[in-house]
C-alpha cells in the first residue's frame, strides 16, 4: 500500500483523523482512566487536585493510545485474517504501519514529556512501562505463544492504577497494590467471557486463547475461580487496608454477588454465547462501578455517615455488653 493508495483511501481531513483514532483503540480507555481516576481519589483521601487529575488523565490517554496503536501494528496479520478486526485502519489499507509507528511514538514521547514535566517522574516511568509491558510481554510474547497470555498480560492494564496513585503520592503504597491487584484479577473474567463468544476467531489465526487450547468447560470454570478470588479481595481495601468504608463495602458485595451469578451461569452453560456475552458486558459495568463506589466513599459527606455510623455502632455495642 503506497502513501497515494492510502490517502486515496480517505475523502476528507476529517476521516483521516478518525482513522487514526481507531487505531487507538478508543473505547478501551475510558475504563482504563476510570481505573485512574478512583486510585487518585483514593490516594488523596477525595481531596483531589482537579488540575492534576486532568494532566493524569491526558498522559494517561496518550501512553494508552500509543500502546493500542504500536499493537496494532504488530498484530496487522492476525487482524487482516479475523472479520471482527479486519476493518481497522492497518489491515483495511487506510492507515501505513510506518505512519502508525510515528504516530505511535509521538503519543509516548508527548505522555512522557507532560507526565515527568507536570506530575512527578515515577507515573511517567510507570505509563512507560505499561505500553513496553503491553508491546513487548503480552502482544510479542504472550498472545501467540502462551494459553496464559491474558493472565500475565493483563498486569499492563492493571498500570493505569499504580500511575494514579504515584500521580497523587509519589509513591506506592499497599492500597496501590491492592488496586493493581483488583484490576489483574478480574481481567481473566472480563477477557476469556469474550474469548468464549470469539473463540473461532482466535482459533483460525492460531491465537492460543484459553477457550481454544483447553475448550469451552475448562475456560468457564477459570472464569469462576477468577471471579470468586475478585470478589473478596475487592474488600481487601476496606479490611486490612482501611482505605474504604462500609459504603464502598455495601457496594462492592452487591456488585460481587451479582458478578458471582453471572460467571456461575456461564460456568454452567459454558457454550451458551449469551451468557458469555452478558458476563463480558457485566465485567465491564462491575469494574466501573466498582471504581464509582471508591469515589464515592471518599467524598466528604461520605466519611461522615461511616463516622456516624460506626460511632452509633460503637455505642451499641457498649450498652449491650
Ligand atoms: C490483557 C488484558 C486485556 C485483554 C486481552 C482485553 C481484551 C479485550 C478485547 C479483545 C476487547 C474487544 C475489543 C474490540 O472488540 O475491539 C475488549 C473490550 C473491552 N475491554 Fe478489555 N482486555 C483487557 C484488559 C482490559 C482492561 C484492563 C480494561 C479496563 C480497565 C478493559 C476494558 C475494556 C472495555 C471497556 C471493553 C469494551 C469496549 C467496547 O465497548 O467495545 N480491558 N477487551
Ligand atoms: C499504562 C498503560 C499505557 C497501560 C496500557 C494498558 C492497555 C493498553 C491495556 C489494554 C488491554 C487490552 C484492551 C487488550 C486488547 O487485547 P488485544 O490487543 O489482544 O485485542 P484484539 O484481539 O482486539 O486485538
Amino acid at each position: 500500500m503506497t502513501v497515494t493508495n492510502a490517502t486515496r483511501l480517505h475523502n476528507n481531513f476529517l476521516q483521516v483523523i478518525k482513522s487514526y483514532y481507531q487505531l487507538t483503540k478508543p473505547r478501551i480507555i475510558p475504563l482504563l482512566l476510570i481505573t485512574t481516576a478512583a486510585a487518585m481519589w483514593i490516594a488523596s483521601q477525595g481531596r483531589i487536585d482537579s488540575f492534576l487529575l486532568c494532566l493524569t488523565l491526558l498522559g494517561g490517554t496518550l501512553a494508552a493510545a500509543s500502546a493500542q496503536t504500536l499493537n496494532c501494528i504488530y498484530d496487522q496479520d492476525i487482524d487482516y485474517t479475523m472479520l471482527r478486526t479486519r476493518a481497522r485502519p492497518i489491515p483495511s489499507g487506510r492507515v501505513q504501519p510506518r505512519h502508525a509507528l510515528i504516530f505511535a511514538i509521538i503519543l509516548a514521547s508527548l505522555s512522557f514529556t507532560l507526565f515527568s514535566l507536570f506530575v512527578n517522574l515515577l507515573s511517567a516511568f510507570l505509563a512507560l512501562s505499561g505500553i513496553v509491558f503491553y508491546m513487548l510481554i503480552y502482544t510479542h510474547w504472550l498472545k501467540r505463544h502462551s494459553s496464559q497470555n491474558i493472565v500475565i498480560g493483563g498486569a499492563a492494564g492493571a498500570i493505569p492504577t499504580l500511575v494514579g496513585w504515584a500521580a497523587v503520592t509519589g509513591d506506592l503504597s499497599w492500597t496501590a497494590w491492592a488496586l493493581f491487584a483488583l484490576v489483574f484479577l478480574w481481567t481473566p473474567p472480563h477477557f476469556w467471557a469474550l474469548a468464549l463468544m470469539i473463540k473461532d476467531d482466535y482459533a483460525q489465526v492460531n491465537i492460543p486463547m484459553m477457550p481454544v487450547v483447553e475448550g469451552e468447560e475448562s475456560t468457564s470454570q477459570q472464569i469462576w475461580w477468577y471471579t470468586l478470588i475478585v470478589v473478596p479481595f475487592s474488600l481487601v481495601l476496606v479490611y486490612p487496608l482501611g482505605s474504604l468504608g462500609i459504603i464502598y463495602m455495601a457496594i462492592a458485595l452487591y456488585l460481587g454477588i451479582t458478578f458471582l451469578v453471572k460467571a456461575w451461569s456461564v460456568k454452567q452453560q459454558p457454550f451458551d454465547k449469551d451468557k458469555a456475552r452478558s458476563l463480558f458486558k457485566y465485567s465491564i459495568l462491575y469494574m466501573m462501578l466498582l471504581c464509582t463506589g471508591m469515589v464515592i466513599d471518599t467524598l466528604p459527606i461520605s466519611r461522615h455517615l461511616t463516622a456516624l455510623v460506626s460511632s452509633q455502632w460503637t455505642h451499641l455495642v457498649s450498652l449491650i455488653f
